[in-house]
C-alpha cells in the first residue's frame, strides 16, 4: 500500500468491495467510516472494482466541487451513463466548454417573464390534477405520496419548461417513452454501461423516438405554423447561438430538453414527496404555512403569482430544510486527471482513483447543524443562530452566470463550482407552487397520527422515499 494514499476501507471480497454497504445507505457508510480514527474525512473504498476516494465535510466539498479542470473531470465518469439517455453532443457528450455554453442557454432561458408564466401554468396543472385524480375524490382519503408526486411533477414540469406540445404528449405516448428512457438511468449503467441488456435496447429506441418528436416540434414551430403561446425552453433554444456563431442543431435542442426533463423529474418528484411526507409527521407546520399565506397574500387566498413566492419565507424554509436531509444526489463523482495532493493532508490520489463528494454529509453533521436528524424548517428562521451562508462568499463565473463558490458551506444540495446546478430557481418555483396549492386544499397527516418518516431508497441514481409512503388527506371546509 502506497504510504501517501488515503486509507482503504476494509473489505472481504475484491471487486465487490464495499459496494453493498455503500449502495444500501451511503450516508450511514460515510458517517461510520469517517468516525474511524484511521480514516477521518478522507478515505478510499471499492465500488464495483473502482477505487473511490471520498473527501467529506466542507474542505472535502470544496476540494472536489471547486477542483480545477486540469485536475478533475465529470464527463468521463458521467457520459457512459448520461450519453445514451440524453443523446449526442450535449451535457457530458461534449467538451466542458460546450457544456458551459449549454448551461448559459438554459440559465438565460429562465427569464423573469418565463418564471412568472410558470407559476400560473404549474398552479393550473396542480388544480386540474387534484380535480381529476382518482385518489382525491370526496371529502377525505389517502394517497401514495411518491407515486402520485411522480405523476404530478412530470405534468407540471412538462407544461411549463417543456411547453404545451410535450405536455399534451404526456397524456399518451410520451409517458411510456419516458419510462423506457428512464430505465437507462440506473447505477448498473454507471458501472457496466456497455452491457447489451434488454433495458438498454428499450432506452435507445425511446431516446431516438423522443429526439424525433422534439425535432418535429422545432420544425413545426420554425415553419411558422405554431404561434408562441408561452415562453418555454424550446422556443428559447431555437434562438440561441454558440460563441462560434452556429445555431443549436435540432438534435442538440432535443438532447438538452431530455436532460432537463430527466434532471427536473427525478430531483423535484423526490423532493416534493419528501416535503409532503415530512409535513405529515408535523401537521402543525401545515397550519403555519396556511397562516403565512393568509397573513401575507390575504384571507381570501388570491391566485398565486411569482412575486408572492418571494414573500413566503416559511414555504421556502420547508423546501430548504427538506433538501438538507433529503438531497436527491447523494454522491458526486469526478475522474482524477493527474496525481492530486488532497488539501490539508499529505495524501496523493492517483489517476486510477475516482473522487467522490457527498455534500449531504456536511449538511447532517452536528458540528454544522444542532440536532441534525430533526427536520425543523424553523432552524432557518432569519436570525436563528444557524448557518446562513456567509454573504461575503467568493463568487465566480464559468460562463453561465455568477455563482458563489460555496467554499466553506456545509449546505450544498445544488453542488458548487463549474458543475453547479442551474435548475435551483426553477426547482424552488415548482416545489413552492405545488406546496402552496396542497396547503390550501388539504390537511395532511400520517395514518394513526404517527410521527415516523419512511426510509430512503438509494438503489437508483437519485435517493428518494421508499414506496409506498401513505399519507391521509382531508379537504379543507
Ligand atoms: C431539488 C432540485 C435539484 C437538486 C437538488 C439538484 C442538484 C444538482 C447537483 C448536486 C448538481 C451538481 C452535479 C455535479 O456536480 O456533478 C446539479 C447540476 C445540474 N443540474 Fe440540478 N438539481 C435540481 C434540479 C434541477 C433542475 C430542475 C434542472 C433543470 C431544469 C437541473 C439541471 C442541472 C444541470 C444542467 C446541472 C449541471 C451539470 C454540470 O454542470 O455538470 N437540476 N444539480
Ligand atoms: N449494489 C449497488 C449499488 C451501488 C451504487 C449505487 C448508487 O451509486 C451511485 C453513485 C453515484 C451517483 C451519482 C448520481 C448522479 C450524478 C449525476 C447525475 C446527472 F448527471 F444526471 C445530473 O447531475 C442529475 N441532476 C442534476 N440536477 N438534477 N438532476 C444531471 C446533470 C445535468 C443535466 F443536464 C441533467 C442531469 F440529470 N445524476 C445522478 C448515484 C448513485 C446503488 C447501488
Amino acid at each position: 500500500k502506497n504510504p501517501n494514499e488515503p486509507p482503504l476501507v476494509f473489505h472481504w471480497f475484491p471487486v465487490l468491495g464495499s459496494t453493498i454497504t455503500y449502495g444500501m445507505d451511503p450516508y450511514k457508510f460515510f458517517f461510520s467510516n469517517r468516525a474511524k480514527r484511521q480514516h477521518g474525512d478522507v478515505f478510499t473504498f471499492i465500488l464495483l472494482g473502482r477505487k473511490m476516494t471520498v473527501c467529506l465535510d466542507t474542505k472535502g466539498n470544496n476540494f472536489i466541487l471547486n477542483g480545477k479542470i486540469k485536475d478533475v473531470n465529470a464527463e468521463e465518469i458521467y457520459n457512459p451513463l448520461s450519453g445514451p439517455v440524453f443523446g449526442k453532443d450535449v451535457v457530458y457528450d461534449c467538451p466542458n466548454s460546450k457544456l458551459m455554453e449549454q448551461k448559459k442557454f438554459v440559465k438565460f432561458g429562465l427569464t423573469q417573464e418565463s418564471l412568472r408564466s410558470y407559476v400560473t401554468l404549474i398552479t393550473a396543472e396542480v388544480e386540474d390534477f387534484l380535480k381529476r385524480h382518482k385518489d382525491f375524490k370526496g371529502q377525505k382519503g389517502a394517497f401514495n405520496v411518491p407515486k402520485v408526486m411522480a405523476e404530478l411533477t412530470i405534468y407540471t414540469a412538462s407544461r411549463s419548461l417543456q411547453g404545451e406540445e410535450v405536455r399534451n404528449m404526456f397524456d399518451s405516448r410520451f409517458a411510456a417513452l419516458y419510462t423506457d428512457l428512464d430505465m437507462g438511468f440506473s447505477p448498473i449503467n454507471f458501472m457496466l454501461p456497455w452491457a447489451p441488456l434488454p433495458h438498454n435496447r428499450k432506452r435507445d429506441v425511446a431516446r431516438e423516438t423522443m429526439i424525433k418528436v422534439y425535432g418535429d416540434i422545432v420544425r413545426k414551430r420554425r415553419s411558422g405554423a405554431v404561434k408562441k403561446e408561452s415562453p418555454d425552453m424550446i422556443w428559447h433554444l431555437m434562438d440561441c447561438k454558440y460563441k462560434d456563431g452556429t445555431q443549436v442543431p435540432d438534435h442538440e435542442i432535443a438532447g438538452i430538453m431530455i436532460a432537463l426533463l430527466m434532471a427536473g423529474q427525478h430531483s423535484s418528484s423526490s423532493t416534493i414527496a419528501w416535503i409532503l411526507l415530512r409535513l405529515a409527521t408535523k401537521p402543525e407546520i401545515i397550519e403555519e404555512l396556511l397562516a403565512e399565506q393568509k397573513a401575507i397574500l390575504g384571507e381570501d387566498l388570491p391566485s398565486l403569482t411569482y412575486d408572492d413566492l418571494q414573500r413566503l419565507p416559511l414555504h421556502a424554509q420547508v423546501v430548504k430544510e427538506t433538501l438538507r436531509l433529503h438531497a436527491p444526489i447523494h454522491s458526486i463523482m469526478r475522474k482524477v486527471k493527474q496525481p492530486l495532493v488532497i488539501d490539508g493532508t499529505n495524501y496523493t490520489v492517483p489517476t486510477s482513483h475516482t473522487l467522490m463528494s457527498s455534500p449531504g454529509v456536511s449538511a447532517q453533521m452536528d458540528e454544522h447543524f444542532p440536532n441534525p436528524a430533526v427536520w425543523d424548517p424553523h432552524r432557518w428562521d432569519a436570525g436563528a443562530n444557524n448557518f446562513e451562508g456567509a454573504e461575503d462568499e467568493e463568487k465566480i463565473d464559468y460562463g453561465w452566470g455568477v455563482v458563489s463558490k460555496g467554499t466553506n458551506s456545509p449546505y450544498l444540495p445544488f453542488g458548487a463550482g463549474r458543475h453547479r446546478c442551474i435548475g435551483e430557481q426553477f426547482a424552488y418555483l415548482q416545489l413552492q407552487t405545488i406546496l402552496v396549492a396542497f396547503v390550501r386544499e388539504f390537511k395532511l397527516k400520517n395514518p394513526g397520527g404517527s410521527r415516523d418518516i419512511v426510509g430512503t431508497d438509494y438503489s437508483s441514481l437519485f435517493s428518494k422515499p421508499l414506496t409506498p409512503g401513505i399519507v391521509e388527506w382531508e379537504r379543507r371546509g
